[in-house]
């Protein structure tokens, strides 16, 4: 069943997907679709929904309801449904396997089919794409952790998937390695035109591989969008959260208005007596020194400076991580570069830039 042949064709499209546990929806009418060569990060917190998505996908899980498309062809749906092995979908999962009779050429060759010259060529130029070919005869007991993920990435893409399926495949690394084998692996996919769909927990991870992030929570994407957007333009407080530390300053609005210790905050078209949260990441918070008692000058972009008193300071390398705590006794985070280490009882003045702050109605 074809529906659409258009170049802009998506490679993997899903339709309203559904699965439950025990009356629990844990996928909960999730949509997405993926271009050739895209990658998309499928991001939420644990238990959120995110590997059983996958694995519905993959075909080694039975979705409830809803659909799943490649290149436009029906994969399946309530009726009709091609078996795991019948996908051209690769998987790459943590815990990776490779087989350990097989020796690096034989676990790549795996799964290929055709003349055995044309195999030996596509394996020594996976390997060669993965940084491996010196590696060829060895078995995988003699490599390390990095090397046996490079061999298990050239096994994954050997027989050409269209679609990667990869569900957290770098945790078992370590942070340096792991970078370089995110680098190099997302290369290989862009190289070999893939939609990749990646799923983890990790904003780093998903903002340093992803086109595109969806961002899942509860069963549902909240929001889906590049990482600068998500990151800039969170949907919520919650989404706002997950990728770095957070302060909130409460207020309530009144005339479209929201007074803090900051100055006022303008909420247009939000009603009067509404419970608001003002956001603002510990990066975008503005400080200044303390001038005889006062701050600086109020401005419209950084509004009123509100006194702080440094609880805590911790060099954190290229940053500094400063704690405070204001004078109406609330404690505030900022992230500043780590040229400067104020000492514990500093008083300090902070400013939050308009341009940078979010505000949500308050939640429950
Ligand atoms: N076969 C199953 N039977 C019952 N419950 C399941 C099953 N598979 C998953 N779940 C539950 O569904 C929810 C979503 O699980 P899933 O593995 O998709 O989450 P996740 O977002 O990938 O989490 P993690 O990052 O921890 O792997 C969890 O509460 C999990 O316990």
């Amino acid at each position: 069943m074809v529906s659409d042949t258009s170049p802009l064709q998506p490679r993997l499209e899903i339709r309203n997907l559904v699965r439950s546990f025990g009356g629990l929806r844990v996928v909960d009418d999730v949509s997405l679709s993926i271009m050739p060569g895209q990658v998309t990060c499928l991001l939420g917190p644990s238990g959120c929904g995110k590997s059983t998505t996958l694995r519905m996908i993959a075909g080694i899980e039975k979705q409830d309801a809803g659909s799943i498309w490649a290149d436009g062809a029906l994969v399946c749906d309530g009726v009709f449904r091609v078996p795991p092995e019948g996908r051209a979908t690769g998987l790459m999962f943590q815990d990776f396997a490779l087989f350990p009779h097989l020796s690096v050429a034989g676990n790549v060759a795996y799964g290929l089919s055709g003349r055995a010259s044309k195999t030996r060529g596509r394996v020594q130029e996976l390997l060669e794409r993965v940084g491996m070919s010196a590696h060829i005869d060895r078995y995988p007991h003699e490599l390390s952790g990095g090397e046996q993920q490079r061999v298990a990435l050239a096994r994954a893409l050997a027989p050409r998937p269209k679609i990667m399926l990869m569900d957290e495949p770098f945790s078992g690394l370590d942070d340096r390695l792991r970078d370089d084998i995110r680098d190099e692996t997302l290369e290989v996919l862009k190289a070999e035109g893939t939609a990749v769909l990646l799923v983890t927990h990790e904003p780093g991870e998903a903002m340093r591989m992803a086109d595109e992030i969806a961002l899942m929570r509860d069963g549902k994407i909240v929001q889906m969008g590049a990482p600068y957007n998500i990151y800039n333009t969170p949907v919520d407080k919650e989404a706002a959260g997950f990728f770095s530390d957070i302060n909130t300053v409460p207020a309530h609005v009144h005339g479209a208005l929201a007074a803090t210790q900051f100055g006022q905050f303008l909420v247009p078209g939000v009603a009067d007596g509404t419970a608001v949260d003002i956001v603002i990441r510990p990066q975008h918070l503005k400080i200044d020194f303390d001038r005889a008692g006062k701050g600086p000058n109020a401005t419209i972009a950084d509004g009123t400076p509100a006194r702080g008193t440094v609880k805590r300071a911790r060099f954190m390398g290229i940053e500094s991580l400063v704690e405070f705590t204001l004078d109406d006794g609330s404690q505030m985070k900022a992230v500043i570069p780590s040229v400067f280490l104020p000492k514990k009882g500093t008083v300090l003045w902070l400013m939050i830039r308009r341009d940078k702050c979010f505000i949500f109605p308050r939640s429950a």
